[in-house]
């Protein structure tokens, strides 16, 4: 039986209109689903460390900011916002000693709960609501009157209205205007670490810059490469986001969909996809999760290794000069290190 299709019709905010809700974190997701919750009247306060550079990004926005500890106190909801990895230090030191019976403790990725990195108490219930999409997107669609696809999951039902909240939050936060399923966690959390690792970030920023060097490296001109295997990418993938591959492939020239069904199969081939479903394993047996939190437990030094060497290849620096040169091609400069709500999307 097809998985039912959430929507506005099948969700309201009534069971959250008379609660307090606390986002943990004002990052891409924080920033976004505070933003579109209070634009849909409901009331939201913002829990962050003392030294956040949020805070006042947060307060221009008009939000009331505590310390974590005191939103958790003074909400009904929790959404835990913080990176994957800080969630458990966050949430022992100031998240479990206040989370009394009664309250809702929400995530946008099952990864701690999967995983087990956190503990959460049996008289709690335990909710997921995860925009299928960056946050960014969460909060731009939003203010264009539009939603991001959303997943809900129950992890812990006591109060016998944890699947409602959840469909209250997905519609507050705008997913329930494009459709929501329901998963589980399990589910979320291997099938959205398999998809950015695999398919969305990973495999396609390894994929561009291959083709980049390749063209690069057989002496043409970098910002044709740039121009064939990063720009031209968001045009292809949005017509396939749009109207599935048969509808990019009927826009596109017989030349290219002929290249693409004879030569695309002997580049993904066989043996490509061996190393997916050997990395789903590494998901799936929480290897993954083993090794990213050891990473992030001592110090980052590969990690932050590897983000330098994505930051210095030639193609984000010939990305970048177009990019500032074409007018076409909407100026966002997203770059770690900011206050990632310092790139908001006004609400008016
Ligand atoms: N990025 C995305 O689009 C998506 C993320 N998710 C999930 O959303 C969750 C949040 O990720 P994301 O939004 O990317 O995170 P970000 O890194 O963008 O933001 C993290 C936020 O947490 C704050 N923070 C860090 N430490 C603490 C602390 N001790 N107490 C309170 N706040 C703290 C940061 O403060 P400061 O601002 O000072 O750095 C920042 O505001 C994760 O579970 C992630 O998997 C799910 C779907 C998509
Ligand atoms: C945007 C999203 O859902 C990702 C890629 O899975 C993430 O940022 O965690």
């Amino acid at each position: 039986m097809a998985a039912k299709i959430y929507t506005n019709k099948d969700a309201n905010l009534t069971s959250l209109k008379k609660k307090t809700l606390a986002v943990i974190g004002f990052g891409s997701q924080g920033h976004a689903h505070a933003l579109n919750l209070k634009d849909s009247g409901l009331n939201v306060i913002i829990g962050l460390y003392k030294k956040s550079k949020s805070r006042e990004v947060a307060q221009k926005l008009g939000f009331e900011v505590m310390d974590t500890a005191d939103a958790v106190k003074a909400a009904d909801v929790i959404f835990v916002a913080t990176p994957d990895t800080v969630i458990p230090e966050v949430y022992n030191k100031d998240i479990a000693p206040h989370l009394t019976k009664g309250k809702t403790l929400l995530f946008s990725h099952g990864f701690a709960v999967h995983f087990k990195t956190i503990e959460v108490p049996e008289d709690v219930d335990v909710i997921l609501v995860a925009p299928k999409g960056p946050g960014h997107t969460v909060r731009s669609q939003f203010v264009d009157g539009k939603g991001v696809p959303g997943l809900i999951a129950v992890h812990q039902d006591v109060s016998g209205k944890a699947h409602k909240t959840a469909l209250a939050w997905a519609r507050g936060v705008g997913c329930t205007r494009a459709g929501v399923f329901e998963t589980n966690f399990r589910e979320e959390t291997v099938t959205d670490l398999f998809g950015e690792q695999v398919v969305l970030c990973g495999g396609a920023s390894a994929l561009v810059k291959a083709g980049f060097e390749v063209l690069v490296e057989a002496g043409y001109q970098p910002e044709m490469a740039y121009f064939e295997c990063l720009h031209e990418l968001k045009l292809i993938v949005d017509l396939m986001n749009e109207s599935g591959i048969a509808g990019m492939r009927f826009s596109i020239s017989e030349t290219a969909e002929y290249g693409d069904v004879t030569v695309g199969p002997k580049i993904i081939d066989a043996s490509v996809k061996k190393r997916m479903e050997k990395q789903l394993k590494v998901i799936e047996d929480g290897k993954f999760a083993k090794e990213w939190t050891k990473e992030y437990e001592t110090g980052c030094k590969n990690f932050n290794a590897l983000r330098k060497e994505g930051a210095d290849h030639q193609i984000e620096k010939v990305g970048e000069k177009l990019r500032s040169t074409m007018s076409w091609i909407k100026q966002t400069k997203l770059k770690k290190g900011a206050s990632q709500a310092s790139y908001v999307s006004s609400s008016k």
